[in-house]
């Protein structure tokens, strides 16, 4: 043990005895709870504690939506303080880091710290850190080298703010965290007062998020920035009630009810009781006027304050939400599908991503439609008229995908062309880069885009200085990514930094809407007369009792073949491939609802035994009638999320893009 160790726990032992010491309130009451209520011995120096990456995905899968929300302004916060040595951890209210960034030189010294996805910095667990005292306290704070309980810890300085969901309760700890700094505390102040204003930032938009077809309501102090930082947002319903808030609004509101000695909860509670409006005056706080004629006073106090409203979209004030239409999907996802509910759940996902940072993973079955969505998910978004420049891994041999992607200065190797090469990145520049077969990305490289991920720059072979690159990254692979991970062939931490948001493309034999596809690419079509063309309805038997291995692909080209050849405009059973003739390529005729993607289709005792299958078979029934979607599946069965990913497991279930070989 390390002098300087030591005598930090003869400090702890000496405050746990009643001696004084000149630590902050906060740090000297965390000591004791460590020593009296977890139990911990301040002279056992404990390793970080990573859970599994099965907790781990149960644990981001539990707040995926707000995980979405949160990156930009986590990625925001990393991107201003990366250059001081700190690291970004976001952890969930157990306190279970859920989603990290930092520089990935640096990995080994991070993960031995602790600061790793995964890492679990509950207080019970890891004693007198930034998040595991910020969980029990509900405060912002630093902790900051020997203030941290456990000994292995001293070298670390963490501080970190709560974010509270709508309802007031802690949905997750936004820290940042350096393997060094000065000795001072002082010096972490204006770090602790970015944490908290990120916080604030991420709270804020997790509030408008979520109750984004509700009337938002935002109050600042002052007309000059009422709708620029507006501090306290809050969401109300058309008739007027509470439905959530940040905290600082919590804070105002509580005053205000504090003031008139109510102490109820706030949600469900009329706004007139709280300003001097009622839901019919909120109109009149749009945008559109000046915000010095927006003034709104608080009722008991009477303090005025600037007010912006955000009316629910495409809904009139006073309509109630369950009224509202549902909205609809960018044009270019839906033209994608018709009626399909596995394409409707992710293009529905994509639409409300589209115009986010968070890099995107698409699986799929080769020739499933993954880069025909890239595009539509690029045309939907706020990139559409920039590049979308997509690049094949698998196609480009190993040696040149590195200039390729990432360009190189002239002169920069032997072989170099003379005017260098600016790379693909760098031509992506305000739009998408769109990486097919990212499974087939060499080792080295994923590391180099790993990094432009986390820091938006790029540096060039032969180039000192960085460019910054604003890039929307969306990866496709027909492979299993998380064997590929598990077989060292994968970086994990790209595989999650990529599978923020997964999009699993149905195959094209589970899509209900093959009949309507059939058509649509029939219209873009003609004979070689010229004529337009339909198809006869055996023709269409055929077409449907088809497993079309090869998707969309093999059907857009078993199409053209038919256009070649059918006479008189109507496509007739003899017009179609041989294949699709073949009685041994035709699926056998269980209900569509049912059938099971291919993963599933092995023969069920090779990993059920038979006193489950049948129990096997109805959990696989459901799920794929849900799209395997988890959550939905778990309604359904009346269960909750955790007992369906337990019963999975245990009946060896697994989604139709994983192997058997899957991590769990
Ligand atoms: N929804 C769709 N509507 C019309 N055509 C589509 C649709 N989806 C895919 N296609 C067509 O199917 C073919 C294969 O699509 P795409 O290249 O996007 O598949 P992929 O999954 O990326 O294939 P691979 O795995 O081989 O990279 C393309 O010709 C594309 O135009």
């Amino acid at each position: 043990m390390r002098y300087d160790q030591a005598a930090h726990i003869d400090e702890l032992v000496r405050t746990a005895n009643g001696h004084a010491t000149r630590r902050d309130a906060i740090i000297q009451d965390s000591w004791r709870r460590c020593v009296s209520e977890h139990n911990l011995d301040p002279e056992v120096l404990r390793a970080p504690c990573i859970v599994t990456q099965a907790r781990l995905r149960e644990h981001q899968d539990a707040m995926e939506e707000f995980l979405q929300t949160a990156r930009f302004g986590a990625e925001t916060l990393y991107r201003q303080v990366a250059g001081l040595g700190y690291v970004m951890l976001l952890t969930d209210s157990k306190g279970v880091t859920v989603d990290f960034i930092g520089d990935p030189t640096f990995d080994n010294n991070l993960m031995r710290a602790g600061l790793y996805l995964g890492a679990d910095w509950h207080e019970e667990n890891a004693g007198t850190c930034a998040v595991g005292t910020c969980i029990a306290t509900g405060a912002a704070l630093v902790v900051h080298q020997t203030d941290h309980f456990d000994a292995t810890h001293i070298p670390l300085t963490c501080t970190a703010a709560p974010v509270f969901d709508p309802a007031g309760n802690l949905a997750a700890v936004l820290d940042i965290s350096a393997l060094r700094s000065p000795s001072p505390k002082d010096s972490q102040f204006l770090a602790l007062q970015f944490v908290k204003s990120f916080a604030h930032k991420i709270e804020t938009a997790n509030l408008i998020n979520r109750f984004r077809r509700e009337w938002i309501i935002k109050l600042a102090a002052s007309p000059e920035f009422a709708d620029v930082e507006p501090a306290h947002a809050l969401a109300v319903d058309g008739s007027g009630r509470i439905l959530g808030f940040n905290s600082m609004a919590r804070e105002l509101l509580c005053r205000e009810g504090g003031s008139q000695g109510d102490r109820r909860p706030l949600v469900g509670r009329p706004i007139s009781e709280f300003l001097d409006l009622t839901v019919d005056d909120l109109p009149r706080f749009a945008h559109s006027r000046p915000a010095s004629q927006r003034m709104v006073r608080l009722s008991a106090s009477g303090v005025p304050l600037f007010a912006q409203t955000l009316p629910p979209p495409g809904r009139p004030a006073g309509i109630p939400a369950s009224e509202a239409p549902t909205p609809t999907l960018p044009q270019p996802l839906q033209a994608l599908f018709r009626d399909e509910p596995a394409m409707h759940q992710v293009a529905a996902r994509a639409a409300k991503l589209v115009n986010t940072q968070m890099s995107l993973l698409i699986c799929g079955e080769t020739g499933s439609g993954k880069e025909y969505l890239a595009k539509a998910i690029h045309a939907s978004s706020g990139r559409v008229g920039k590049p979308f420049i997509a690049v094949n891994c698998a196609a480009l041999p190993e040696t040149l995908i590195e200039g390729e992607l990432f360009g190189y200065e002239p002169g920069a190797f032997t072989g170099a062309a003379a005017k260098g090469k600016k790379g693909l990145v760098i031509e992506a520049d305000g739009g998408t880069l769109f990486l097919d077969e990212i499974g087939d990305m060499p080792l080295a490289l994923q590391t180099r885009l790993l990094r432009v991920l986390a820091e938006r720059e790029i540096t060039p072979l032969g180039r000192s200085r960085p460019i910054p690159v604003n890039i929307r990254v969306i990866a496709a692979t027909h492979r299993d990514l998380v064997a590929e991970v598990k077989a060292g062939c994968f970086r994990e931490d790209l595989y999650f930094r990529l599978s923020g948001a997964v999009l699993a493309l149905p195959a094209l034999r589970h899509r209900t809407d093959l009949p309507w596809l059939v058509k649509r690419l029939l219209a873009e079509r003609k004979s070689t007369e010229g004529e337009s063309l339909d198809i006869a309805d055996e023709a269409m038997l055929l077409m449907r009792g088809y497993s079309w291995p090869g998707n969309v692909r093999e059907l857009a080209n078993a199409l053209d073949y038919a256009c070649a050849v059918a006479s008189g405009g109507l496509i007739q059973p003899e017009d179609l491939p041989d294949v699709l003739r073949r009685p041994t390529d035709v699926m056998s005729p269980i209900p569509l609802a049912y059938r099971l993607p291919d993963a599933q289709a092995r023969p069920l005792h090779a990993s059920a035994p038979s006193a489950g299958r049948s129990d096997r078979d109805e959990l696989i029934a459901v799920l794929a009638a849900r799209q395997w979607n988890v959550s939905a599946a778990a309604r359904d069965l009346g269960l909750d999320r955790t007992t369906v990913h337990r019963r999975m497991r245990r009946l060896g279930v697994m989604p139709p893009w994983r192997s058997t070989s899957s991590l769990q």
